[in-house]
């Protein structure tokens, strides 16, 4: 079952060849080695290749432009492009100076480069999750403290700050922190247009390289013991959305005790577009909060609500525009802060105690089934399509 799924998901993301956007090529040193590589190792590594988080420059990608037209289609049999055609020439050029290297070797070379970039972006990652692990924040998530509010802000602006399994550690140890500390408020909410693209869908990509039960395990354990995190905060929970929101970022605004949207924000989980259910306790709040039909419009069909919608359906507390958002909601959350800190965690308690026991066996339902709907094909290829539409290579 496991290889039948790994093999799945190799093959499925191959596509056209490689685009190369610019310039030299250079000579290949890549040597060979005593294994051969068959066709499924070229494509497992054509499939790598388009994983890559990291942009490996263009002298690796005229390099590996090269071995793949070598590997699959022989020696270069196009006529040379033009001198202003730079690019394209500088492919052609990659490409010629294999001369007559056999398709196997070069099929071998292709496979031996990928490995050596993908250990070497390997080794490079591992590096920060044990420093982090020290760190309330890092660059991705910052945690400051004043007035009495500690803010936890995504910072990964770049990719909608999309959560990775390293975010996910580190917002529950900013959690955890954060519900020692001094503050009396605590609030969540991200930088740049987005508040929040939900799961960083390469946390998927580690499933390639094998044993694809256990990792889809550890991610189910980390996305509980993260849901959990947010069912038992104990002090006042702010949601400052200051944009788009999708997926795991919505369904957990059921778990806040306030959501102040931007009339920019959207609130979107397309769970089924991609193969997947609910999580974040919502199969249980969102029917409560705003009717079961309303509720299965967003969770099954993946409707997209606007800020307006959402606060309509109690999803969102107030909504303000987006040029005086910051100013207005950071002016009532600093009021907010300046409440007597007991009687607002002991108002918190009683209202969620009356439901703590329900919402962890909800959130153990719903991440047992996401583990399952993680392994079906349906997910594999919907999470697959983004990610090799998105490769640049
Ligand atoms: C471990 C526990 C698992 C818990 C499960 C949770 C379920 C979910 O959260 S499901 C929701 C998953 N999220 C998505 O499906 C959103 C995917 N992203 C998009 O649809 C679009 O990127 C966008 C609508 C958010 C934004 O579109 P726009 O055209 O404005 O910008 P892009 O060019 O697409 O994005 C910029 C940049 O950011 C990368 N990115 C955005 N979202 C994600 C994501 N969720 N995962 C990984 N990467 C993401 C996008 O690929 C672009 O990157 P490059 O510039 O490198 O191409």
């Amino acid at each position: 079952m496991a290889l039948r799924l790994a093999k799945h998901w190799c093959l499925s993301a191959i596509r056209s060849p490689l685009q190369v956007i610019s310039f030299p090529a250079l000579q290949l040193h890549v040597s060979g080695t005593a294994m051969r590589a068959d066709q499924k190792d070229f494509e497992n590594a054509v499939t790598r290749v388009k994983l890559l988080k990291k942009d490996p420059g263009n002298e690796m990608k005229l390099k590996l432009y090269a071995l793949y037209k070598q590997a699959t289609e022989g020696p270069c049999n196009v006529p040379k492009p033009g001198v202003f055609n730079l690019i394209n020439k500088a492919k052609w050029d990659a490409w010629n100076a294999l001369g007559s290297l056999p398709k196997e070797t070069a099929r071998q070379n292709y496979v031996d480069l990928v490995s050596s970039l993908s250990s070497s972006s390997a080794s490079s990652s591992q590096v920060k999750p044990g420093a982090d692990k020290e760190q309330q924040g890092s660059e991705n998530l910052v945690v400051t403290s004043e007035n009495g509010i500690t803010k936890i802000m995504l910072n990964r602006p770049t990719k909608k700050n999309a959560i990775t399994t390293q975010m996910y550690q580190e917002i529950i140890l900013a959690l955890k922190a954060a519900s020692k500390d001094d503050s009396t408020i605590t609030v969540l909410t991200g930088n740049g247009d987005y508040y929040c693209s939900g799961n960083d869908l390469s946390n998927f990509t580690d499933v390639l390289s094998g044993e694809i039960e256990e990792k889809v395990k550890s991610i189910a354990i980390l996305l509980r013991d993260f849901v959990d995190c947010f069912i038992d905060f104990p002090k006042p929970l702010i949601a400052v959305v200051n944009g788009p929101a999708v997926g795991i970022s919505v369904t957990l605004l059921g778990l806040f005790d306030a959501v102040y949207a931007s009339d920019r924000a959207t609130f979107h989980t397309p769970f089924s577009h991609l193969g997947q259910s609910p999580e974040g306790c919502s199969s249980y709040i969102f029917p409560k909060m705003m009717g079961p039909a309303k509720a299965k419009e967003m969770l099954i069909f993946g409707k997209k609500l606007t800020a307006g919608e959402a606060c309509a359906r109690g999803l969102v507390t107030e909504v303000f525009p987006d040029s005086t958002f910051q100013t207005e909601v950071w002016t009532r959350l600093k009021a907010y802060s300046k409440l007597p800190p007991n009687a607002m965690r002991v108002s918190k308690q009683i209202i969620r105690n009356m439901e703590k026991e329900k919402l962890h066996a909800v959130n153990a339902e719903e991440v047992s089934v996401l583990q399952e709907r993680w392994l079906s094909d349906e997910c594999i290829n919907a999470v697959m399509n983004f990610l090799s539409k998105r490769a640049k290579l």
